[in-house]
């Protein structure tokens, strides 16, 4: 861990959750997001409220299609049956939030590797850093999922522009901070497959699928799957007493949650949530898991300061930088 690391108040939060804690019932907010621009105040409000309190809602009337999500997940799956050799032609590098990697995030809650592998995609990398799968390995993978990448930035957007409009921002304010155009993009879309526990030894359900963690970014668009629960949440103001609660994914219904970076942003006052995702239990589901979140991180240039200037500034590609490293940093 560099010096810089261990400042953010962020991993403190994080490092004293681990342990198994028990599970409660909590409502997650559930809100209608159609018509959007006739009630985009009453939406707002609902958007608002949610964040204030838990950190973690979901959305339906959404406007990404069925057919598309479905479509992402499949051409997700097209990537992870590759022979572990193509996939290794495209590495994560260090401290980028781009290629694959295989159970190499060590969570600060945790101090062990998720079970999981994933693929992340950040445009300006892809290119830069040549991470692309190719089309003779992977027809069609590039376009298929730069046109889901984008459905999810113009939704995560959507939901930010009600954010700036509650905070006395210019409500395109996170969409000029999320410039697709830059090159100090750094928004990504990561393909998870938590694999299969069918079979697995007792003592392999005492690790994580996913350690305990809050998201690095202003807001996550999760995708999951009906049947491939296990996501639980710990809204802040209870993590004290360790109360974790079941989120189970729905079809037609988008699962968010706030980031650290949109909580610093908003001075506090919106809350981002520590969340896992468990190990299934005796009576469910053991096949593999597949989930897409999309993480809205702003521009690397993009200033993160408060409207009540609570923290220092700070760009958003100095903070993001931080918390990689925070997580990958034996690589
Ligand atoms: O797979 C999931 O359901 C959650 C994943 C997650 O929390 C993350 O990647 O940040
Ligand atoms: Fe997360």
């Amino acid at each position: 861990m560099n010096i810089q690391t261990d400042t953010l108040a962020e991993l403190a939060k994080e490092a004293t959750i681990g342990g198994m804690g028990t599970t409660v019932d909590r409502e997650i907010p559930v809100i209608d997001l159609s018509d959007f621009d006739n009630r985009k105040h009453e939406i707002a409000d609902a958007l608002w409220q949610a964040s204030v309190d838990i950190g973690f809602f979901q959305v339906y009337n959404h406007g990404i299609a069925q057919d598309d999500i479905d479509a992402a997940f499949d051409t997700a799956w097209t990537f992870f049956e590759l022979p572990v050799e193509v996939k290794a032609k495209t590495p994560m590098p260090k401290g980028i939030n781009a290629g694959w990697e295989f159970r190499a995030q060590v969570r600060p809650s945790t101090g062990t590797p998720d079970n999981k592998e994933s693929f992340q995609l950040t445009r300006p990398d892809m290119i830069r850093l040549n991470l692309w799968p190719s089309e003779d390995d992977l027809p069609g993978f590039r376009e298929k999922m730069l046109r889901f990448e984008r459905q999810n930035w113009e939704l995560g957007m959507r939901i930010l522009s009600c954010f700036a409009l509650k905070m006395g921002f210019a409500e395109d304010f996170f969409t000029k901070a999320h410039d697709p155009s830059s090159d100090q993009y750094q928004s990504t879309l990561r393909l998870i497959h938590y694999m299969s526990m069918e079979g697995a030894k007792p003592e392999d359900f005492t690790s994580w699928r996913a350690g305990a963690h809050s998201d690095f970014d202003c807001l996550t668009i999760l995708h999951q799957k009906e049947g491939e629960g296990g996501l639980q949440v710990c809204p802040g103001k209870d993590a004290a007493l360790k109360e974790w609660t079941d989120v189970p994914p729905h079809k037609g219904y988008i699962t968010c949650n706030i980031g650290d970076m949109l909580m610093r942003w908003s001075d506090d006052q919106l809350q981002s949530t520590l969340h896992r995702v468990r190990m299934p239990r005796e009576n469910e589901y053991m096949g593999r898991r597949l989930s897409l979140p999309f993480f809205c991180q702003a521009n690397r240039d993009a200033v993160i300061e408060g409207p009540l200037g609570k923290y220092e500034a700070i760009t958003a590609g100095e903070y993001l930088t931080r918390r990689i490293n925070a997580n990958f940093a034996k690589k």
